[in-house]
């Protein structure tokens, strides 16, 4: 069966002034998966979704929702899309419960059943008859998770989510989405420049710098295996791997090489036969910093840690 995308990006451009902000950008977004949106500061991420939800005009190219242009049916369009900014808005004086039948009263033909549904995807029941004044930084912004799901979109767009919460907070927001992705066949869209968060919580991450869409990682293929190898000396041992086709790269400490688990006993064999020693073969994943920073380089992405 052909899924097809709820969001393409088609040469989306943006253009100000004489800089090109978003160049040529295409992505596709399907039901029920997870797209993370990853790049350093000022790579383009949030206009890029100021452009799809109609915040911003774009210089050319095409935004489709279902296959049709925003330009064309906008109200149709944004009625299949919700969104959470960084942090969400939401009436501190109120219970949460209060500021969800607000939200449902502004928008037509939400049922109370639907406002209980949400609460229990985002796991507030037991605190929503309280003030919102009295949440954690993680309970509000699981709040506006069930805010934006309350008419059901079919595209849920979320800036910075995570941004000022704790790691198991992180770890908390992270389960309630990969849940709603999966139960409402909802595409969920995740912008953010922290690597080791989108990592884990995505399912294809596509990669952002400078206006421009670098890469894009499938995070459910297996990843190349890598193993850390310390040998002395160790530009006599990656020479030899060279010479016999393995990739082989230095790194701060060891080397660092690609190959199968059941080639490593000939490795260790074809190094000790040439007088290097070995000392230690290591599993290695390359994690997607190590990827990240390969494609952008190390400056960009100590700017992004420090957002
Ligand atoms: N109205 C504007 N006029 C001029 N330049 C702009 C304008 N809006 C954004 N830019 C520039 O466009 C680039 C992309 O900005 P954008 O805010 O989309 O990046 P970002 O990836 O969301 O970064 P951050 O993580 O800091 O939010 C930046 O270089 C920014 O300075």
């Amino acid at each position: 069966m052909i899924i097809k995308p709820i969001v393409e990006l088609k040469n989306l451009t943006k253009v100000i002034g004489n800089k090109k902000i978003i160049d040529d950008l295409n992505l596709s977004l399907y039901p029920g998966q997870i797209t993370g949106f990853l790049g350093p500061n000022g790579a383009g991420k949030t206009t890029t979704i100021r452009m799809m939800v109609g915040l911003m005009k774009r210089t050319s190219g095409e935004i489709l929702i279902d296959g049709k242009p925003l330009s064309e049916d906008f109200e149709e369009g944004l009625s299949k899309i919700g969104v959470i900014v960084e942090n969400p808005e939401m009436y501190k004086f109120m219970t949460g419960y209060k500021n969800l039948l607000h939200f449902a009263r502004m928008q037509s033909d939400i049922s109370k059943e639907r406002i209980d549904e949400v609460i229990s995807q985002v796991g507030l029941e037991q605190r929503i008859h309280e003030k919102v004044s009295t949440y954690s930084l993680g309970m509000r912004q699981r709040l506006g998770l069930a805010q934006a799901l309350l008419h059901r979109p079919e595209f849920l767009i979320l800036d910075e989510p995570t941004n000022g919460l704790d790691p198991a907070g992180i770890r908390e927001f992270r389960q309630y989405l990969r849940e709603i992705a999966a139960t409402e066949n909802v595409s969920v869209f995740v912008s953010s420049h922290m690597l080791s968060e989108i990592e884990l919580m995505c399912d294809r991450i596509a990669v952002i710098q400078n206006g421009k869409l670098v890469d894009i990682q499938d995070m459910t293929e297996p990843v190349q295996s890598h193993y850390y190898l310390e040998a002395s000396p160790a530009e006599d041992a990656q020479e030899l791997l060279l010479s016999k086709g393995f990739i082989v790269e230095t790194m701060p400490v060891g080397l660092l090489l690609q190959a199968e688990k059941s080639q490593i006993p000939a490795i260790v064999q074809l190094l000790t036969a040439n007088g290097i020693q070995v000392f230690a073969v290591q599993p290695h994943r390359k994690t997607l910093e190590d990827q990240f920073l390969e494609m952008t380089g190390g400056g960009q992405i100590a700017e992004a840690h420090t957002k």
